[in-house]
C-alpha cells in the first residue's frame, strides 16, 4: 500500500488530552462513554478507531467535530477549537446519522451544500472523486445506503478539508461498494489528507489503516501501527504436517491451543519463532506455515485483557492475556 509517510515529531494536527465524556444512563446512573483518552493524530495519517458497540468511538468523533464538548480535558484541531475548525472547513465529516433531503437529486444536494461555503472544491470534481456521476440526477430518497454514503463523502470533501473523519462509513454497503469506497478514500489519503475512521470491520482497519486505535469501554486499550496491535496480542498460527504423541505436544514451547485437521495440526502461539525452531529442529514436523493472527484475533485477545471494572493496569495498553486466562469465546468483536 502506498501511503503518505508521516512525521511523528511534527505537532499533531489533532490533539486529544485527557478527554472524558459521560451521559446519564436513564436509570439515575452515569455512563462514562469516553474515559481519559489522550491521542494525537499526525497530518497525512490514516487511523482506524476500532471497537465493539458502545466502545465510545462515536462520542469521541462527535467531540472532534465540536458536536459535543468534553466534560474534562481538551481537544485542539488544526490549532484551534473543534467547532472553529469545522466552520473553517479544515475538518470534514461523514457521520453515521445526519439528514439528507430525500426530494433533492444528488447533484442538487452537492450544489446546495457547496453554496454554504465561501470557498469550496468544484462540484463536478467532488462528484467525480466520490463516484456520484452515474447517478447525479437520482433523487436522494431513491439512492441505496451505499450511494447515500458516497454522497455524504462528496459533501465532506467540499470544503477541501485537511482532515476527514468518518464514522462507520461503509455501513449499508455490499462488499463491492465497500471495496470501491475504500479505493476512493485511499486515493484521497494519498493526496495528504488526514483520515480518521471508526469501524467495527476489522478487515477495514487491517487493509486500510496504518495505525489502529483500539477502544473498549471508553478507553484506549491499544494504539500503534495496525501490525503492531496484532503483534501485541502476541498471537500467530503455526501449521505443520505432523502426528505428534502426547509427549511431543508436552515438549512444545508456549502453545495456547492446538487443532488437528487430517494430517495437519495448527498451533496458536505467542512466540512463533520459538515454536517453529523447535518443530523443525527437534521433531519430525514438516511443511510449516506461519500466519500472523488476524486483527480480529488480536482484538479479542486485547479486549479480553480489560477487567470488568475497565482497568487494565498498563497505562492504557492491555498486555496479552496468558493462555490459561483466556475465555473460550468472546462476544462483541464483530458484527
Ligand atoms: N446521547 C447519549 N445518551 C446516553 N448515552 C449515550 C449517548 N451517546 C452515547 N451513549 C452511551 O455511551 C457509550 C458509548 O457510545 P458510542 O456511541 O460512543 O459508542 P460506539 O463505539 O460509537 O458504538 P457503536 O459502534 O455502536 O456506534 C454507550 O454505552 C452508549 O450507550
Amino acid at each position: 500500500m502506498n501511503m503518505i509517510s508521516t512525521d511523528r515529531n511534527a505537532a499533531p494536527v489533532i490533539e486529544v488530552r485527557e478527554v472524558s465524556r459521560g451521559f446519564p444512563d436513564g436509570d439515575g446512573g452515569w455512563i462514562t462513554a469516553v474515559d481519559r483518552v489522550t491521542l494525537g493524530f499526525q497530518s497525512g495519517e490514516v487511523t482506524a478507531l476500532l471497537g465493539p458497540n458502545g466502545a465510545g468511538k462515536t462520542t469521541l468523533i462527535d467531540m472532534l467535530l465540536g458536536l459535543s464538548a468534553p466534560e474534562s480535558g481538551t481537544i485542539v484541531v488544526a490549532g484551534t477549537a473543534p467547532r472553529t475548525a469545522v466552520r473553517e472547513g479544515r475538518i470534514g465529516a461523514l457521520l453515521q446519522t445526519g439528514g439528507l433531503l430525500p426530494d433533492l437529486t444528488v447533484k442538487e444536494t452537492v450544489r446546495m451544500i457547496a453554496a454554504l461555503y465561501r470557498d469550496h472544491a468544484p462540484v463536478e470534481e467532488v462528484m467525480e472523486t466520490a463516484g456520484l456521476t452515474d447517478f447525479a440526477a437520482r433523487r436522494v430518497g431513491k439512492c441505496s445506503g451505499g450511494q447515500q454514503q458516497r454522497l455524504k463523502f462528496a459533501l465532506a470533501l467540499l470544503p477541501r478539508p485537511a482532515i476527514i473523519v468518518l464514522d462507520e462509513p461503509t455501513t449499508g454497503m455490499d462488499v463491492t461498494a465497500r471495496h470501491e469506497f475504500w479505493e476512493r478514500m485511499r486515493a484521497q489519503a494519498e493526496t495528504g489528507t488526514t483520515v480518521i475512521f471508526a469501524t467495527h470491520y476489522l478487515e477495514e482497519a487491517e487493509q486500510f489503516a496504518r495505525r489502529t486505535v483500539l477502544m473498549h469501554r471508553g478507553r484506549v486499550i491499544a494504539d500503534g501501527p495496525t501490525a503492531e496491535v496484532q503483534r501485541k496480542a502476541g498471537a500467530a498460527n503455526v501449521t505443520v504436517t505432523w502426528s505428534p504423541t502426547e509427549d511431543d505436544l508436552a515438549a512444545l514451547p508456549r502453545i495456547a491451543s492446538a487443532e488437528r485437521r487430517g494430517g495437519q495440526i495448527t498451533f496458536r502461539t505467542e512466540d512463533a519463532d520459538a515454536l517453529a525452531r523447535h518443530l523443525l529442529t527437534a521433531t519430525t514436523a514438516h511443511s510449516i506455515a506461519v500466519r500472523p493472527a488476524s486483527l480480529e484475533e488480536a482484538f479479542m485477545l486485547l479486549t479480553d485483557g480489560v477487567r470488568a471494572d475497565g482497568q487494565d493496569g498498563a497505562d492504557g495498553v492491555a498486555a496479552p492475556v496468558a493462555p490459561a486466562e483466556r475465555p473460550a469465546t468472546t462476544e462483541g468483536a464483530s458484527r
